[in-house]
């Protein structure tokens, strides 16, 4: 295949390393920097026996036409990619977590979602850390293509790509394990693994999924269990937020738990608690 990514972070440049040892691979990027970085060294990822060389653009100098792009920007960085000049014929993946920018996707493209399971750290504008070796999976948005297809061309043994049949399904699963892990790890720095360890936070994370699964209208004891097992098999990583709020960056919390507060009819006071105090660290400039 011939894909376009956009994004030189930490699942832009995972996905490329691994894309690219098959498909031919365009890497969009914003800063001429990173563009020389990846133009000299290629793509280091510590999964992978050798550097992936791939050929990087500035995004800035437009978008050509592939068989998929792939949006691999933060979910508050989406907005601004809209703008730009998607390629007319060209299916877009989103890779973003949270449910924020879903409204906003072009009507005028097919578009595909991805909810990502690896665990992916940027030690450098053109290496990776792959910490947790997991998959992709994909779901149609807006399509009429057979999703099957897609997910099959993308796929390979050590980089998997599922196809899920439900976008819904697939996006709401994922945004309950952020909607509760992601604002207490950043709240309190801790891994995720406190989420089952401490018994305070564990009640806080206890509550917050109970909320969620009333406005996602989802099982709580299901997804009580599903969170708690995310949270021990994650147990030594740093959620993303955490990982946004130690580096003074953006989070994605108004994508995750505003989506939850935005959604319900009724006060949902754990996730308003935990949606304002993440915007006072933001405001603050970080833990
Ligand atoms: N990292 C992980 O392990 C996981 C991440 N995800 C999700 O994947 C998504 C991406 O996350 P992640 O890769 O970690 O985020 P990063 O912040 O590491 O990467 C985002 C990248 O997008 C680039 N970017 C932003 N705007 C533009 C633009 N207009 N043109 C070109 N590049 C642009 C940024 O460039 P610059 O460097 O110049 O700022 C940055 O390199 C998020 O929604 C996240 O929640 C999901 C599961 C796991
Ligand atoms: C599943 C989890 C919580 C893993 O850290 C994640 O998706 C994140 O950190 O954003």
């Amino acid at each position: 295949m011939n894909i376009g990514i956009i994004g030189g972070g930490s699942i832009g440049l995972l996905t490329a390393a691994y894309l690219g040892r098959n498909h031919v691979v365009n890497l969009y990027v914003r800063r001429e920097k990173q563009k020389q970085e990846i133009d000299k060294e290629g793509i280091h990822c510590s999964t992978l026996p050798h550097p992936t060389a791939v050929d990087t653009r500035l995004t800035s100098e437009g978008l050509e036409e592939h068989d998929v792009l792939i949006i691999a920007v933060k979910q508050h960085q989406v907005s601004s990619l809209l703008h730009a000049d998607f390629p007319p014929e060209t299916p877009l993946l989103f890779l973003q977590n949270g449910m924020g920018h879903l409204e906003q996707l072009p009507e005028s493209h097919e578009c595909w979602l991805g909810v990502v399971e690896h665990g992916a750290l940027k030690r450098s504008d053109s290496s990776i850390e792959h910490l947790g070796q997991g998959n992709i999976q994909l779901a149609c948005f807006r399509s009429e293509d057979n999703g099957h297809h897609m997910a099959a061309s993308l796929h390979s043994e050590d980089f998997p790509f599922i196809y899920r049949e439900d976008y819904e399904s697939m996006m709401t699963g994922k945004l309950l394990v952020n909607t509760v892990i992601n604002p207490l790890t950043a709240l309190f720095g801790v891994k995720n693994g406190e989420i089952v360890q401490n018994t305070y936070i564990n009640k806080l994370a206890s509550t917050l999924c109970e909320e969620a699964c009333r406005v996602l209208d989802m099982s709580y004891q299901d997804e009580w269990n599903r969170v708690q097992s995310v949270a021990k098999n994650t147990k030594d990583n740093e959620s993303s937020m955490l990982k946004d709020v130690k580096a003074g960056r953006e989070t994605e919390i108004d994508a995750i738990c505003g989506y939850i507060v935005n959604k319900s009819s009724a006060d949902v006071p754990y996730h308003q608690f935990v949606l304002d105090a993440i915007h006072a660290l933001e405001e603050r400039g970080g833990a």
